[in-house]
């Protein structure tokens, strides 16, 4: 009878949860929203977190098929992609309190259980406060501070580039990787000198960045997220045992960061880096508000003080963020330089016109307006982390004619919206660094590369240094060529962000 009874019950079970799975996966259509058709359980996840073929492409394909507002899901979750500007635009502007939180890792448990929280993953008023602490790490100040390392840096990547001039192609990502961990190790990590290729800290990010992501703990949390706890102590035990790059990566910040409050403990003179900027907003007992949603009459509230495992998240997720958007970047644009020589010449003049025989200096780069324009529309083609801009909804509410209930995630589509014909012209698959001279207003909605409004990418200012710096110092160097037959289409991997799988170039003297 037990048994017969336990029949009943299971079947009974398996038959709801097969009308709720149905139901689920036909929600966007009964909502009246275009979209694909959802596998049963598993919605989109499969390509979703395909390393090898990238979503933000194949999101373009789909777009181009059900419009610029259109709908899927990802495992138990409704997805909205959006890719028209206005809309884009009141969600990351107007009304931003109502979608103020990035989507997540599906294994974190926003916010509570998280101790060890960062910027990217960090919800409510808790992100605010962070945020407000991170703000002054790139102020033109702060950033005139941190020139003097990216100048060295930098002169460190022309030394080893050197090696190739008038030699055979060769893949240049992997040294402008080399170049953007060097910056972020010596700004986050406390590193003292330049250590390009003297690290194992690029394979460490490498395999992080590329890794599929189609993972069962993840695709558990993903259909299951009641119990992500359960999974994501799994993933962790799997990864402990396996000795996973992330852990080998947190044992290197936590080290770090150790390692300099015993130095600022002990008196020393410590250089004022990100840690020290961290370590200083350190306090031991203010209201940590871990769930409360940020509501901009608390702002006058806010404590500008961070936990003590809020510091080594910051120092952790500042690597993680300043290293793969920056190299990719640098990448995308080398391969657009290498192709056009005239473009090379005129960048080479402006830079030359700007320094003269002097060596490049922070307050020169907002001179070289051809350089911005050149950067933008490489980022325009290829906005790398056009995935980690995505909102979460706050609570019930209308977009675009569309209901939707909280929790429901919203994905910017950045890569149809920053080459949409209606926005850009007909043009808008050339590239033509020219375009960025006069832009218009719907033009600086549609370009997402940073995001935008008050959760954009902290570190843009960061970034584009970076990369005018890498980009300037390699032209005065060298001439950057593509080789003989290259493959003019760019291959990419990475289900997070996005990077060329090579970018190879051949150097000559410019003088040769
Ligand atoms: C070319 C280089 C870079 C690109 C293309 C890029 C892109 C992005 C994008 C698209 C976002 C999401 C914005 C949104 O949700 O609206 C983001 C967020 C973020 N980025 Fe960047 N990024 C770059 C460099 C950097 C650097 C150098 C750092 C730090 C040193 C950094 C740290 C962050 C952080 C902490 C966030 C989360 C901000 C928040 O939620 O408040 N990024 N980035």
């Amino acid at each position: 009878m037990i048994f017969e009874l336990l029949l009943i019950g299971l079947a009974t079970s398996a038959l709801y949860y097969l009308i709720f799975a149905y139901k689920r996966a036909n929600y966007w259509r009964s909502q009246g929203v275009p979209g694909p058709k959802n596998p049963l359980f598993f919605g989109l996840y499969d390509q979703v977190y395909n390393a090898n073929k990238p979503w933000m492409m194949e999101m373009e394909k789909m777009t181009k098929e059900y419009g610029k507002i259109w709908g899927h899901n990802e495992g138990v979750h409704r997805v909205l992609v959006v890719a028209d500007p206005k809309v884009a635009h009141e969600i990351y502007h107007t009304r931003h309190e109502e979608f103020q939180t990035r989507r997540g890792n599906h294994l974190l448990h926003m916010n509570r259980y998280e101790p060890v929280m960062h910027l990217l993953d960090a919800r409510g008023t808790r992100w605010k406060r962070m945020r407000s602490i991170s703000n002054p790490l790139f102020t033109n100040n702060s950033l005139r501070k941190m020139m003097d390392l990216v100048g060295d840096s930098s002169e460190h990547l022309i030394k080893h580039l050197s090696k190739h001039v008038g030699k055979e192609a060769f893949n240049i990502h992997r040294y402008y990787q080399e170049f953007s961990m060097d910056v972020i190790n010596r700004l986050a990590l406390g590193e003292k000198r330049s250590t390009q290729f003297e690290t194992e800290l690029v394979d460490i990010m490498k395999r992080i960045f590329e890794r599929d992501m189609r993972e069962p703990f993840i695709c558990l949390a993903v259909m299951f997220p009641r119990f992500r706890m359960l999974f994501r102590r799994g993933f962790e035990l799997y990864y402990l045992m396996k000795g996973g790059s992330g852990m080998k990566l947190m044992k290197k910040v936590v080290t770090a960061v150790e390692g300099r409050r015993k130095a600022r403990a002990a008196g020393e003179v410590t250089p004022g880096d990100f840690i020290d900027m961290f370590l200083d907003a350190e306090q031991e007992d203010f209201n940590l508000d871990y769930d409360k949603a940020f509501d901009r009459r608390d702002i006058g509230h806010l404590q500008r003080a961070l936990t003590k495992e809020e510091a080594i998240g910051s120092c952790f997720m500042f690597l993680l963020a300043g290293f793969d958007t920056t190299a990719n970047s640098l990448g995308y644009a080398t391969h657009y330089l290498a192709r056009n020589p005239e473009i090379r010449e005129r960048l080479r003049d402006e830079i030359k016109g700007v320094i003269g025989d002097a060596t490049l200096k922070f307050d020169d780069l907002p001179q070289m307006k051809y350089l911005d324009c050149f950067v933008k529309e490489s980022l325009r083609f290829h906005p790398v982390a056009n995935q980690v801009s995505a909102r979460v909804v706050e609570k019930d509410c209308d977009l675009a004619g569309v209901h939707l209930e909280k929790g429901t995630l919203i994905q910017i589509d950045g890569y149809s919206m920053q080459k949409d014909p209606e926005v850009w012209g007909d043009d808008a698959e050339e590239f033509n660094p020219d375009r960025w001279m006069n832009t218009t207003a719907e033009q600086s909605q549609a370009f997402v590369a940073f995001g935008q409004g008050p959760r954009m990418c902290v570190g843009q200012r960061l970034g584009l240094t970076e990369m005018k710096m890498g980009i300037a110092k390699v032209l005065l160097n060298f001439d950057v060529i593509a080789p003989e037959n290259a493959d003019n289409e760019i291959h990419r991997i990475g289900a997070v962000t996005v990077a060329p799988i090579t970018v190879d170039v051949c150097l000559k003297a410019i003088h040769a």
